[in-house]
Parts: C-alpha cells; structure tokens; sequence
C-alpha cells in the first residue's frame, strides 16, 4: 500500500509521535466503597516515540483500562502517566482510540463519520475534504464514501473507524482490540494494512490483544501482563523485520517469539484461573 503525506502546515494541527511514560499507576474500581477492586497495581512502563507496543494478558488483567487511562479517559489515581504535551489528566487531540466496535455514527456516511472528527478537531472545510479523502483512500473505501455503516461489510467498518482517527493525525493511537470482531482472513489484511499505515505516518501504536500471533506480528515490544490485579510482568524486543507480510509468519524468529510469548502468556491465564476459584 502505498501512502502519501499530507503537507504538515502549521494550520494542519499535525500531531508529532510522542513517547509514552507510566510511573507507579495504579487503579481501583470503586475506590470509595470499602469494596473496591483493585484493578491495576503499580505500573511502570516507557513506550518510545513512535514505537508500536502491543498489551497482552488474560481476561480481566487491566489492558483496556490502562489504555483508557493513557486516553484520559479515565482519572488517575495513582502514580503518573505523561506523554510530550504534559502529565496526561483529560483526554486531549494528541490521543485518539479505535474501539473494538468500530463505534461510528450510523446516521452518518463514511465520508460524514470522517469529517465529523475532523471538524471536532478545529480544520477548516478545505482541509476536510483534503484529508477526508486522503485517509479513505488510504484505507481503500474510494468509491465508498457515500455508504452508511450497515451497508458495509466489518472489516470496511473498521476500516472507516480508522480512517476517522487517523485523520485527526494524533500523535498517539489507542487500539483496543479494534480487529477482535473480524473473521481471520480480514483480520490478517488489516493487520498489514496497519502496520503499514503505521510505518508510514511514524505514530506511537498501544495496542490491546488477546492474540499472541497478532501481537508479534505487529509490536516493536510486547508486554505481558499478570492476572489481575495488572502488572508488567515481562516486557519482549520483537526483533523482526520492519517490512512484515504473510511472510513473516514462516520466518523462524517470528515462530520461537510466538512460542515463548504463548507460554508465557498462557502462565498468566492459569494463574487468572485459579485466583477465580
Ligand atoms: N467500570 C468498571 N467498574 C468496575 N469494574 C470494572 C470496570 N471496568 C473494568 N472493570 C474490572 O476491572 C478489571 C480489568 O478490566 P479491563 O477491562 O481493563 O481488563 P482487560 O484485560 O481489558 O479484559 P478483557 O481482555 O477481558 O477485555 C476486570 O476485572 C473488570 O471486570
């Protein structure tokens, strides 16, 4: 796939990469009740200026909600988390998530969806229509424009969610399981499609998996995360090849990170598994 740049004018409101710090995060749902649960327990985690880091662990371990409190989604309770624009307290346009449910308004076009954001983020009506069809386009959904969600297929949904938050050009892209509800085939063509995207535009990725595979296919770095309540447990280089297609998945690196990553992983989900018994 091939992608373009858009020119970075002042009035393009452009966001740089930015790195990423959590220092001692810790969260509990229900704080103020004497049955709070704690969710998240000191989280100590630097993500590199644009770094593509995937969040893996199992069921309930934390990853969505360490994801909304990096959005700001979510208040801090405990500990610091910063990006280059400051100590992150709301939510801001240098950070924008995709959802695993695509989440676009289904009163509107893909096109509206697009431009929706982008007048939102403050661009004036000729650089919406610029970027609106610039980031469909680097989705492939030309011709689809005038398409409401229910008269497309998941993967173009998805695909149109993504365009909409590209188009904002956050410096930081939240992704939380965004490929969770496509078929396997779709899901493998959007996985390069993204990384791809990503090599391009230089942006710092966190991305939350359940899928071992998925995760290496498309991280710089992996951390695994414990049962709940969350803690890294191990952070992994993935030393691959930053072009990756279909062939990466017989490349012999890629299959001995899978394995190692798999077991540890799935260390996790046992112990997940008593703590619920
Ligand atoms: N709003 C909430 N109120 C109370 N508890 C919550 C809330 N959101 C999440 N939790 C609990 O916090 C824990 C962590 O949830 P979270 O969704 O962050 O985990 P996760 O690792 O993303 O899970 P999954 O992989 O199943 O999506 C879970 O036990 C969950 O039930």
């Amino acid at each position: 796939m091939s992608v373009t740049h858009l020119s970075a004018s002042p009035r393009s409101r452009a966001h740089t990469a930015s790195g990423i710090s959590v220092r001692g995060v810790s969260h509990t749902y229900g704080a103020r009740t004497a049955g709070g649960m704690l969710a998240l327990d000191g989280i100590d985690l630097e993500i590199a200026d644009g770094e593509f880091h995937c969040l893996l662990g199992p069921s309930g371990c934390g990853k969505s909600t360490l994801l909304y409190l990096i959005g700001g989604f979510i208040p801090v309770q405990a500990g610091v988390i910063a990006t280059s624009a400051g100590p992150v307290t709301s939510p801001g346009p240098d950070r924008s998530i995709v959802f695993q449910n695509f989440a676009l308004f289904p009163w509107k076009t893909v096109k509206d969806n697009v431009l929706y954001g982008l007048k939102k983020a403050g661009f004036n009506a000729a650089e919406r229509e610029q970027r609106a069809r610039h980031y469909i386009d680097m989705v492939h959904l030309t011709g689809f424009e005038n398409a409401y969600p229910s008269q497309l297929s998941g993967g173009m949904q998805q695909r149109a969610a993504i365009a909409r938050t590209l188009a904002v050009d956050p410096g930081i892209l939240l992704m939380d399981e965004p490929f969770g509800a496509l078929d396997a085939q779709t899901r493998r063509v959007m996985q390069e499609e993204l990384r791809a995207i990503w090599r391009d535009s230089r942006k710092t990725v966190v991305f939350v998996t359940h899928d071992v595979q998925e995760a290496v296919f498309l991280a710089d770095r992996i951390s695994i995360m414990s049962a709940r309540p969350g803690r890294i447990q191990h952070v992994i280089d993935v030393d691959l090849p930053k072009d990756r297609g279909e062939e990466i998945l017989e490349n012999r690196e890629f299959i001995r990170l899978s394995e190692q990553i798999w077991r540890l992983v799935r260390e996790q989900a046992v112990a997940a598994t008593r703590g619920a018994h």
